[in-house]
């Protein structure tokens, strides 16, 4: 990874694009809770627009599992990715995430105990994945990224997965293959009306860097939103009024 300065803003995107998006903290301003985040409708809207424009080669590309992504963003329902390229749906295909092993429950009821001594902090229960969150209860962090890494041992075929004030501890694995996001995008990339195109996948997080790997491995556009920080992306947008912004202008 080279380190970043300033990294030049994208190109706009053209019709032999095949977009791929994250989705909090690039399309959705991060709120203090996972449920308090806000859609505007103008968004949905360029969404529409650009599936539409791209012939349909619009996905997004998220840690939050797609039937969240759905209640969300809908309409449009577009080609998703969830749990951070544990599930992926396009069109009638679904590629399911992992079972939740029955160890998972007792880490679950754990992490409430803990995350109670904390007001504001949350614990997100999304299936076969468990997000501990500290956003509006920073005071918490340290306590809930210590009771992850102690209960790692305890979920076999697990990892942690490292997030904006967040910690999740999520399958590493889905029937023996690797999970992420760049695992996800270059299926996706695989199949119409992906295939032939050219990736570009803008994202925020740790979680996105496989994103940025995999699209730059295909002569993509890696979008680094936010801050600058040491990333593989090859171009940056400040935040998600400039994500909108650019979105928008090629809608
Ligand atoms: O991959 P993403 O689409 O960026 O999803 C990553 C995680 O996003 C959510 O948590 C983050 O956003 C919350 C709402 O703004 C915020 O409160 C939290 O601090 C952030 O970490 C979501 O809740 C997670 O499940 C996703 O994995």
């Amino acid at each position: 990874m080279a380190a970043i300065t300033a990294l030049p803003p994208p190109p706009p995107i053209d019709d032999g694009c095949a977009l791929f998006l994250d989705v909090d903290g690039t399309l959705l301003e991060f709120a203090p809770r996972p449920d308090e985040v806000e859609v505007p409708q103008q968004l949905r809207e360029a969404l529409a627009a650009l599936h539409a424009r791209l012939q349909g080669a619009v996905a997004l590309v998220s840690g939050r599992s797609i039937a969240v992504l759905d209640i969300l963003l809908a309409p449009p329902r577009l080609p998703a990715s969830g749990l951070h390229g544990l599930e992926r749906r396009h069109g009638r295909r679904i590629h399911h995430a992992p079972r939740a092993p029955e160890a998972l429950d007792r880490v679950r009821s754990e992490a409430v105990r803990v995350a109670a001594r904390h007001p504001g902090a949350v614990v997100e229960d999304k299936g076969a994945a468990l997000a501990l969150h500290w956003r509006a209860a920073p005071q918490a962090g340290g306590e809930l990224q210590a009771f992850a890494r102690a209960a790692l041992p305890r979920l076999p075929g697990y990892r942690l997965q490292p997030g904006n004030d967040v910690i999740e501890l999520r399958p590493a694995v889905r029937r023996g293959v690797r999970a992420d996001k760049g695992a996800a995008i270059l299926a996706f990339m695989q199949e119409p009306p992906f295939a032939g195109r050219r990736p570009v996948f803008a994202g925020d997080d740790i979680t996105d860097e496989a994103g940025f790997a995999a699209v730059n491995s295909r002569g993509g556009i890696s979008v680094l939103v936010g801050p600058p920080r040491e990333s593989a992306a090859h171009f940056a947008l400040a935040g998600t009024a400039e994500v909108h912004a650019w979105i928008g202008a090629s809608a």
